[in-house]
C-alpha cells in the first residue's frame, strides 16, 4: 500500500480507578492514537501505549507523537508498496522508540489485514477462539481496600491476579490475599523496584505459591535476575528487560528469567512480539501477554496475540471494564468467566466508537502525503 493520509489523535481517558504501581499513579491515560489511510481507501487503527511521563520506560507520548511525525511518517510515505512486515526495516535506521514504531505498524497492519479480510489473530497463527486472562490490580492505600478491590475481581470471574508490589508494599498484602483465596492464581509485578541486596527478603515470596514474580530487579540487570533465579523457587518473569527476540534469547541463555511477559508496544510490534514468542517457544519457556491500560483497539489486538500457542498463561488483558467507564471502541473487549474471546473481524475485529471519541480527543493532525 501507499500512505495517502495519517490522523494523529490525542485523548484524554480517565480511569475508573486511579492504578498506582511503584512508578507512579496513573488516574487518567493520555492516549495517541493513529489512524493511517492507504490509496486505495483502507484504513488501519494504531495505539501508542506510552504513558504520559517517561516512568515505565524512556518513551512518553508527546514524544513518540512528535517521533512519529517527523521521523517515522515520511519514512514510511516514501515506500510506494508497504507491506507491515517492511515496517520495522524501513524505521531500523531510528534508533529505539519501541511504542512509537509499534503503534505506526499496528495501524498499517490493521489496513492491510482489513484490506486482506484476515483477522490479525488468524495473521498471527491464533490457535484458540477465547484466551485465559487475568487482572493487575494496583497498590492500594490500604490492606483492607486491596482485598476488596481483588474480591471484586474473583466475584467478576478473574481466575488470575497480579499484585503490584514495592518495598514495604509485599508481604503484608499477599498474606492479605492469600489467606482469602488460599488456591486462586497469583502473581506479583515489581517493576523494578527491588535490588540483589533484597534476595534474601525476596525469597520470603515463595512461602505464597505464585505464578511468578515479574521483573523484580533494573531491567538491565540481566545477572542479578539470574543470581535471583538461584535463591528463589518462584519463577523470575522479566518485562521491561526484554525488548527484542534477541533480547529474549539472551536472558533465557543467562538464565535471567523463565517466563516472558510480552507486550507489544514494549518491543516494536505484534510482529516482533510473535518472534519473541517463537524463541521463548523454542526453548520451552512460557509466555503471557502483558497490558498498558490499553483502549478496545489495544486490548483487542492484545487478545489476538494472546491465542498463539505458547501464550499459556493468563494475560493482563481484562475487560475494558476494568479501566475505561466508555471504550473508546463499539465492542469493548469484555471478560467472562476469565475468558476473553479473540476477535474474528478483519484487522484489529473492532471498530471505533467515533462520537464517544470526538468526545475525549484533545487534539488531532492529519498529514497528507
Ligand atoms: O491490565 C493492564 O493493561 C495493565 C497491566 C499492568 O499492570 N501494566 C503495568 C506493568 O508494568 O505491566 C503498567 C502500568 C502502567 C503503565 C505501564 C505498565
Amino acid at each position: 500500500m501507499r500512505l495517502t493520509e495519517v490522523e494523529l489523535r490525542r485523548l484524554s481517558l480517565p480511569l475508573v480507578r486511579p492504578f498506582r504501581t511503584s512508578f507512579g499513579t496513573e488516574v487518567k491515560r493520555d492516549v495517541l492514537l493513529i489512524r493511517v489511510v492507504n490509496d486505495r481507501g483502507a484504513q488501519g487503527w494504531g495505539e501508542c501505549v506510552a504513558d504520559s511521563a517517561p516512568l515505565y520506560s524512556s518513551e512518553h507520548v508527546s514524544g513518540a507523537h512528535m517521533l512519529i511525525r517527523q521521523f517515522l511518517l515520511p519514512r514510511l510515505a516514501a515506500v510506494p508498496e508497504l507491506t507491515a512486515h517492511q515496517v520495522a526495516p524501513t524505521l531500523a535506521a531510528i534508533k529505539g522508540h519501541t511504542m512509537a514504531k509499534a503503534a505506526a505498524e499496528m495501524a498499517v497492519l490493521d489496513a492491510e489485514l482489513r484490506e486482506l479480510g484476515v483477522s490479525l489473530g488468524r495473521h498471527l497463527g491464533a490457535v484458540r477462539d477465547a484466551v485465559s486472562v487475568g487482572v493487575s490490580v494496583g497498590i492500594a492505600d490500604t490492606l483492607p481496600e486491596l482485598v476488596e478491590e481483588v474480591e471484586g475481581y474473583v466475584e467478576a470471574g478473574y481466575r488470575r491476579v497480579k499484585l503490584k508490589i514495592e518495598p514495604g508494599w509485599d508481604i503484608a498484602p499477599l498474606a492479605a490475599v492469600r489467606s482469602k483465596f488460599p488456591d486462586m492464581a497469583l502473581q506479583v509485578d515489581a517493576n523494578r523496584a527491588y535490588t540483589l541486596a533484597d534476595a534474601a527478603h525476596l525469597a520470603k515470596l515463595d512461602a505464597f505459591d505464585l505464578l511468578l514474580i515479574e521483573q523484580p530487579l533494573p531491567e538491565d540487570d540481566l545477572r542479578g535476575h539470574a543470581e535471583l533465579a538461584q535463591r528463589l523457587t518462584t519463577p523470575i518473569c522479566l518485562d521491561e528487560s526484554i525488548v527484542s527476540a534477541r533480547s529474549a534469547a539472551d536472558a533465557i541463555a543467562l538464565g535471567a528469567c523463565s517466563i516472558v511477559n510480552i507486550k507489544p508496544g514494549r518491543v516494536g510490534g505484534y510482529l516482533e512480539a510473535r518472534r519473541i514468542h517463537d524463541v521463548c517457544a523454542a526453548h520451552g519457556v512460557p509466555v503471557w501477554c502483558g497490558g498498558m491500560l490499553e483502549t478496545g483497539f489495544g486490548r483487542a489486538a492484545n487478545t489476538a496475540l494472546a491465542a498463539l500457542p505458547n501464550f499459556t498463561l493468563p494475560g493482563d488483558i481484562s475487560g475494558s471494564d476494568r479501566y475505561w467507564h466508555r471504550d473508546l471502541v463499539t465492542t469493548p473487549a469484555l471478560a467472562h468467566d476469565g475468558y476473553m474471546t479473540v476477535p474474528v473481524g478483519p484487522g484489529l475485529g473492532v471498530e471505533p466508537d467515533v462520537p464517544w471519541l470526538e468526545e475525549l480527543t484533545v487534539s488531532t493532525e492529519t498529514i497528507s502525503f
